[in-house]
């Protein structure tokens, strides 16, 4: 450890204790005031360095302190960094905005502490709550990219940089305030994982620090100065269990997962950790867009030319956007199109390819909302004659399937999917094709659900895989001898897939048999193992983690 950081290492201790002396005593500002004016000296000191830095590195490409090692993508933040405290913003004594009505902090950064705080404190989702942050303060574009690149990236990392936090702060980051915890992992995000400058990442987090929790400033100073005192790959060194004796914690510092999560991903791809760490790597990707281009409505070909897009790599729809709000797109409010991954493509598209004998004109999707699948099963139906009933037992996600299937012949039933045979509406040994997509860890789209991982435990499993045999044994039920049954998860946790695949079909006391899977995905398809049930992966197509059986009844 250098003197510098030795140096910086004392005072980040230092500060943790004051703060917590502000925490616990209430009045320990005064016996501090010294230190916090010498504070703002500094702080002041340190802006006006961080304008020169910004202005001396824009068009430079700033510094990239971060490696591939940890698979998180980088430097896309960079640009965004350059317009934190720049464009003369005018401050007063204590750093903050001199103009009336403008926060102490760049509106990128406040937007993305704002979601950070929403996940944790309320439990919620970050690309919902986003949205919503981003159009009160009218960011859009390149602002609106790099608060929402701050935001996916700091909750994706949050595991490792807790770990890196909690060996600077000196204690745990469980033992640090919320408000300043979560300001502390945005500005750690952006100094070992973003192209950001350290004075921009630094001083922007301590404006932020001292605009929620004014005794913490000092100490966040601090804290952040050690982080930035190493790269991330030298902390992982220093932190990360070694790989050859815990390879588990290994990776799970290393790449950002729960341990439970790489244990189980781990488990899916047959102990292969070498494909578990490529897996690893890109769920910490940015996830691309993909649309659905509805077949009978649009071709896939011609939505890329109009959206600027590509067509995809499997799925006959798929279109790759290259990037933008899809929200704002004419083949989306036209019905032509909806977003939705490739995987979930290929899964529904695979139920319609599968061989039925005798009629084929009435399809089940027994758990449809918000309608992705039950959009892309509904054209198809339209091509083919065949009407489709899509269950939902939630309400809103019920309305959300009638939006989504507007136009084509689908009836949508709000309820629950295990009463078939008692509902009317659900007959048994009625269907020709089921679908059961079922609710699931959705450990298989952790790139699109950031916060995701952190909030999943394994205690979730239970009553989880119960709901899923018993939805998979209504299917069973509600499908006529001959028909067949796709079974979906978008999780590759084989007690989900697997597990509950065999033992719903097992005690059943319906004669089933498993259809190769395979087949049913588009030719030359690779990576698809030796069936006959299907998992698709990030790492190896691009596509959600979704896990594909398919049944038919004897
Ligand atoms: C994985 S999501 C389905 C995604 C959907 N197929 C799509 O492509 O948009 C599972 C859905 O099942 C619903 N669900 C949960 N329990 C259910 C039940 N007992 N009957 C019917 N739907 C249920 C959930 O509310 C959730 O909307």
């Amino acid at each position: 450890m250098s003197d510098r950081t030795g140096q910086v290492g004392g005072t980040a201790r230092a500060g943790a204790d004051r703060s917590h002396d502000d925490r616990t005593q209430g009045g320990a500002d005064r016996r501090h005031d010294d230190r916090r004016r010498d504070d703002r000296r500094h702080d002041g000191q340190r802006r006006d360095d961080q304008r020169r830095d910004d202005r001396g590195r824009s068009g430079q490409g700033g510094v990239d302190r971060g490696r591939a090692r940890d698979g998180v993508d980088r430097g896309r933040a960079r640009d965004g960094a350059d317009r934190g405290g720049r464009g003369g913003d005018r401050r007063d004594r204590d750093g903050r905005s001199a103009r009336p009505g403008r926060p102490a902090v760049d509106l990128p950064r406040q937007a993305a502490y704002e979601a950070i705080e929403a996940v944790h404190r309320d439990d919620a989702y970050a690309n919902l709550v986003l949205p919503g942050i981003l159009r009160d303060r009218r960011l859009h574009g390149r602002d609106a990219a790099f608060a929402t690149e701050l935001t996916y990236g700091t909750l994706r990392v949050r595991g490792t940089l807790d770990a890196i936090l909690t060996a600077a702060a000196g204690r745990d980051v469980a033992r640090i305030d919320p408000q300043p915890r979560d300001a502390l992992r945005l500005g750690a995000y952006q100094l070992l994982y973003t192209r950001v400058p350290a004075h921009a990442a630094v001083s922007s987090t301590v404006d932020l620090v001292r605009s929620l929790a004014p005794g913490a400033s000092g100490f966040a100073n601090a804290v952040l100065r050690e982080v930035a005192g190493k790269d991330v790959d030298t902390w992982l060194t220093e932190l990360a269990p070694s790989a050859e004796s815990d390879p588990v914690g290994h990776l799970a510092l290393t790449y950002s997962h729960p341990e439970w999560i790489v244990r189980a991903f781990s488990e899916a791809l047959g102990g292969d950790l070498g494909e578990t760490t490529r897996l690893l790597i890109e769920d910490n990707q940015r996830p691309p867009v993909h649309l659905c281009a509805r077949p009978g409505r649009a071709d896939a070909v011609e939505v890329a030319d109009e959206v600027g897009g590509a067509p995809g790599a499997f799925s006959p729809y798929a279109v790759y956007l290259a990037g933008g709000a899809p929200g704002e797109l004419a083949v989306i409010a036209e019905g032509r199109a909806h977003v939705q991954d490739e995987g979930s493509q290929l899964v529904a598209a695979a139920l319609a390819a599968a061989e039925v004998d005798g009629t084929d004109e009435r399809w089940l999707d027994l758990c449809a909302g918000p309608g992705g699948k039950a959009g892309l099963l509904g054209a198809l139906a339209a091509q083919r004659g065949a009407r489709l009933t899509a269950v939902e037992v939630a309400e809103h996600r019920a309305r959300l399937v009638s939006q989504a299937v507007r136009g084509l012949p689908v009836t949508v039933l709000t309820t629950d999917g295990r009463t078939v045979g008692r509902d009317q509406d659900l007959p048994e040994n009625t269907f020709d094709r089921v679908l059961v997509d079922a609710p699931c860890t959705g450990l298989g789209s952790l790139r699109r659900r950031p916060e995701s991982r952190w909030r999943r435990q394994p205690s979730d499993l239970p009553a989880l895989t119960r709901l899923q045999r018993e939805l998979l044994g209504a299917a069973l039920r509600a499908v006529r001898p001959g028909g067949v049954v796709a079974y979906v998860t978008c999780s590759p946790h084989v007690v989900e897939t697997h597990v509950s695949v065999t033992e719903a079909a097992r005690r059943s006391g319906v004669p089933v048999d498993f259809v190769d899977a395979r087949p049913l995905l588009p030719a030359g398809m690779p990576g698809l193992g030796d069936g006959p049930t299907v998992q698709l992966w990030p790492h190896r197509h691009g596509t959600d983690a979704m896990f594909l059986a398919v049944l038919r009844r004897g």
